[in-house]
């Protein structure tokens, strides 16, 4: 368990983390999510000791990590996959932290198998590429066998078949009961992964719920409707109370209507002999409640200063 309380951290006149309390349970896969600059490598620095906070704790397993005696067996991590030194090989590295935190040497060729770099296994790290490094420090992260897992950004530099076989294994990895958190500044990478979701913005909390919760937040239940008398149908609608938008997508005949149901639509356009050529129901996506709930917390925003 991982568990993160008043956590404050100041560099220089920059709030990077401000009060943030939070706490993350074994047995499936909590998101951490928020905008470029949301204080999320920082959150996961001081969690493995690597930072020290200006106030408040962030404990694995009740205890400081550094307080841990071979820290690898307790929590796993990949902060980032460039930090790694590049003129060893991948199992001479490997070897090494496995000697370091009382591990089994068995370990290095398993979690080597399990990343698909075996057969990378005396090549060195230099010449790997941004996707190998992932998956060499994800092997990292696993070689403790640790309850504890921690993965920043893990997708990145990844092809999709290394995005989807990675999303396989961190949910092996919460089935298996381990403590898995991952951060992202995307919503799509989180919601085939994970069950949970912390949102951070700017340093504070936004949000800490399931998956379900926060996508029933942002929500606004809206109708798309096709027609070839989009003029008629908008002004009968309208006449019930429901506003009326062109379609996003700019298609011919294509009305957004908020405010009745599909089945209501569908009945007022039969009463007034309106033909429908499509009615579908639209619930807004997790992406829009999440952009939706952290707009007031994006640091940098195209285009404009603030
Ligand atoms: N060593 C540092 N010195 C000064 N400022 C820092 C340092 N590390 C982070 N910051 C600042 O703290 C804030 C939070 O940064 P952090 O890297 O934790 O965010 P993040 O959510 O991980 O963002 P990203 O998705 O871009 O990696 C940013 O404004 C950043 O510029």
């Amino acid at each position: 368990m991982i568990e993160v309380n008043e956590l404050t951290k100041r560099y220089g006149k920059t709030t990077a983390v401000n009060g943030l309390t939070f706490t993350v349970r074994p047995g499936h896969v909590t998101g951490f999510l928020g905008p470029n600059g949301a204080g999320k490598s920082t959150t996961l620095r001081i969690l493995l000791g690597l930072t020290e906070p200006t106030s408040g704790t962030a404990t694995i397993d009740g205890h400081l990590f550094r307080d841990h005696p071979r820290g690898l067996r307790r929590a796993g991590a990949l902060l980032d996959a460039h930090d790694v030194h590049g003129g060893r090989s991948a199992g001479a590295y490997l070897s090494a932290l496995a000697r370091s935190n009382g591990i089994p040497r068995r370990r290095v060729d398993e979690v080597l198998e399990e990343v698909g770099l075996a057969s990378a296994a005396r090549r060195r790290i230099g010449g790997f590429s941004l996707g190998m490094k992932q998956r060499l420090g994800i092997a990292t992260a696993l070689l403790g066998d640790p309850p504890v897992l921690l993965f920043d950004e893990p997708v990145n530099g990844l092809d999709p078949e290394g995005v989807r076989w990675v999303r396989g294994l961190f949910r092996r990895l919460a089935a298996e009961g381990r403590t898995v958190f991952v951060s992202s500044h995307l919503m799509s990478e989180m919601q085939n992964t994970a069950e949970h979701l912390i949102v951070i913005g700017r340093g504070e909390l936004i949000a800490d719920e399931s998956v379900a919760e926060f996508a029933a937040r942002g929500t606004r239940q809206s109708v798309a409707v096709r027609t070839p008398d989009p003029t008629a149908l908008a002004a009968v609608v309208e006449a019930e109370g429901a506003s009326v938008q062109p379609d996003a997508s700019g298609a011919e005949g294509l009305l957004t209507v908020i405010g009745l149901s599909a089945a209501r639509i569908g009945e007022l356009a039969s009463h007034h002999r309106i033909v429908l050529l499509e009615l579908a129901t639209r619930t807004s996506s997790l992406e829009e409640a999440f952009m939706e709930l952290t707009a007031d917390s994006v640091e940098y925003l195209a285009g404009e200063s603030r």
